[in-house]
């Protein structure tokens, strides 16, 4: 860091310079009276040489606007600045549009902070220049004030501060912007009742799934962030490595456990923008090359319930260039789509195509998935959504029902909890039902005897059906659980399937 001898302050620079343009104004003005003119360019260009060595300091103006455009460094360094606010800052700007979430917050006019960047302290200042004299002959008339940052540092820095931290200062202000943005949620939409296909169409993302609201196992819910933070760091990683920098999660089990939340949950906290892809709707492999193609980076794509929403041919009984398929048994005009042709574009050119991509199929049935959907590599993670455990149901407790501490029927819940099977859904409907928590807490005691009998009359049916002892619904708590993408599990993955509509 600079010692305050080095660098001066901004007071004791500002003479230096008043008495420099003073000397430089009475010489300039002797010189015009006396000295021929090829002497006077030389000498005053040596005055000005010598000025040099008593103001180390550079000063760099960025202007708000280049001529008709605006200018990404101003703007950059508006957004950068605001993290910077220091208690000696006096006065700020803040605004909020209509339909914005955040408050924005800009230093005011004539305010000045100073940054630190890798050992070298930066100046900043906002300054509004006075408007111009109006002249309405000026093409420009009315002309308003001019704004500009000047940052200031000293002159052995100059590289440094153009070629490193300039562009710190593009990137932080980049993804600041990007946290402040809206989510959106893309979904398909036809044009002219489809006769154009179908395009993306966006609302804003106002799922309020996170990962605090989410009942599920505390260390899968942690492996899963961890995951996350891991993906979005490894940018230069990916590169290394030579793979596209994307990540696959496959969501599986029962309905409400909590699968979409979870996708949402994963969106809110990279601040990524979902697709939501209903393969139902997509008629084609080029139609679904051109939609996946027109997704933007750090984004989701969801494909939901995967096993049930589509069955997709094989690509032995496709053209291949686009046409349609007549289908053998109606002879009707099929559409086609083929599991290949939709697997390998993610995995291939799509991957490609962007940076920091995440795709998530979710299914009730990873049984009846496709092995070539589940072959290692395909999917990085798969994750199993399951029932609700007693630590699920305390989180739902203090979140819906402000319940923190003890509750005089948590003894009763815990063991119940033990003996059978609720989904998270179910235990949050029952919570949403009043707002009287010994009433709440009451429905969820009957919910969860009302389960226990069933399970004991279909274990008596099972029984008395078979005469032996089969198992009956399988009381061991299966907890959420995580696995890595299994090996070998491809089986017979030339089964040939149909777009169902
Ligand atoms: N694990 C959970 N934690 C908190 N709330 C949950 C959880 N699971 C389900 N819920 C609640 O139940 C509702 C339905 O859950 P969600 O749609 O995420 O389930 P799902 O597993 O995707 O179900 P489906 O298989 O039917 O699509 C959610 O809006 C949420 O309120
Ligand atoms: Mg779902």
């Amino acid at each position: 860091m600079l010692s305050a001898k080095e660098f001066p302050s901004p007071s004791s620079v500002f003479s230096a310079y008043a008495s420099m343009a003073a000397s430089m104004m009475l010489f300039r003005s002797m010189a015009n009276e006396l000295v021929p003119h090829p002497i006077r360019g030389y000498l005053l260009s040596t005055f000005r040489h010598l000025f040099k060595f008593h103001t180390p300091k550079l000063t760099l103006v960025i202007e708000e606007s280049t001529g008709m455009t605006r200018n990404q460094v101003y703007e950059a360094a508006a957004v950068y600045l605001c993290t910077k606010i220091s208690p000696d800052t006096e006065r700020l700007k803040i605004s909020m549009g209509p339909k914005e979430k955040h408050l924005t917050i800009r230093l005011d006019k004539g305010e000045k902070l100073v940054d630190f960047y890798d050992g070298v302290e930066l100046q900043w200042r906002l300054v509004y220049s006075e408007p111009e004299k109006n002249n309405p002959n000026d093409p420009f008339f009315p002309r308003s004030e001019k704004r500009f940052f000047e940052l200031s540092f000293h002159k052995k820095y100059q590289e440094k501060v153009l070629k490193s931290y300039v562009p710190h200062i593009l990137e932080k202000a980049k993804e600041i912007k990007e946290q402040e943005r809206d989510l959106k949620m893309y979904t398909l939409n036809s044009n002219n009742h489809g006769c154009n296909g179908v395009n993306w169409a966006s609302v804003n993302l106002e799922h309020p799934a996170t990962f605090e609201t989410l009942a599920m196992d505390p260390d899968l819910k942690n492996t899963v962030m961890e995951d996350l933070n891991r993906f979005v760091r490894r940018k230069e990683f990916y590169k290394k490595v030579g793979r596209a920098w994307k990540r696959g999660y496959l969501l599986y089990g029962p309905p409400g456990t909590g699968k979409s939340s979870l996708v949402a949950a994963m969106a809110n906290y990279l601040k990524f923008d979902i697709y939501d892809l209903q393969l139902a709707n997509i008629y084609r492999d080029s139609e679904l090359r051109k939609l996946l193609l027109a997704t933007a980076n750090r984004s989701i794509l969801v494909i939901e319930d995967i096993d049930c929403s589509v069955e997709i041919p094989d690509r032995r009984n496709y053209y291949g260039d686009g046409r349609d398929q007549i289908d053998q048994q109606d002879n009707n005009i099929r559409p086609s789509l083929t599991l290949s042709g939709l697997l390998n574009f993610i995995d291939g050119l799509w991957s490609t195509c962007g940076d920091e991509r995440i795709i998530i199929f979710t299914t009730n049935h990873k049984d009846r998935l496709d092995p070539a959907l589940l072959r290692p590599g395909r999917m990085d993670m798969h994750i199993h959504m399951s029932y609700c455990t007693y630590h699920g149901f305390k989180l739902l407790a203090s979140n819906y029902l402000g319940v923190n501490g003890h509750h005089k029927l948590f003894a009763e819940i815990e063991s119940l909890f033990k003996e059978t099977e609720v989904t998270p859904a179910q235990v949050a409907e029952e919570m949403m039902k009043s707002e009287d928590v010994d009433f709440a807490l009451e429905g969820i005691v009957k919910l969860l005897k009302r389960k226990k009998m069933e399970d004991d009359e279909s274990d008596e049916g099972n029984k008395a059906d078979n005469n032996v002892g089969i198992k009956g619904p399988k009381r061991q708590k299966k907890v959420n659980q995580l696995s890595e993408s299994p090996r070998n599990t491809r089986r017979n993955s030339k089964r040939s399937r149909r777009v169902t509509l």
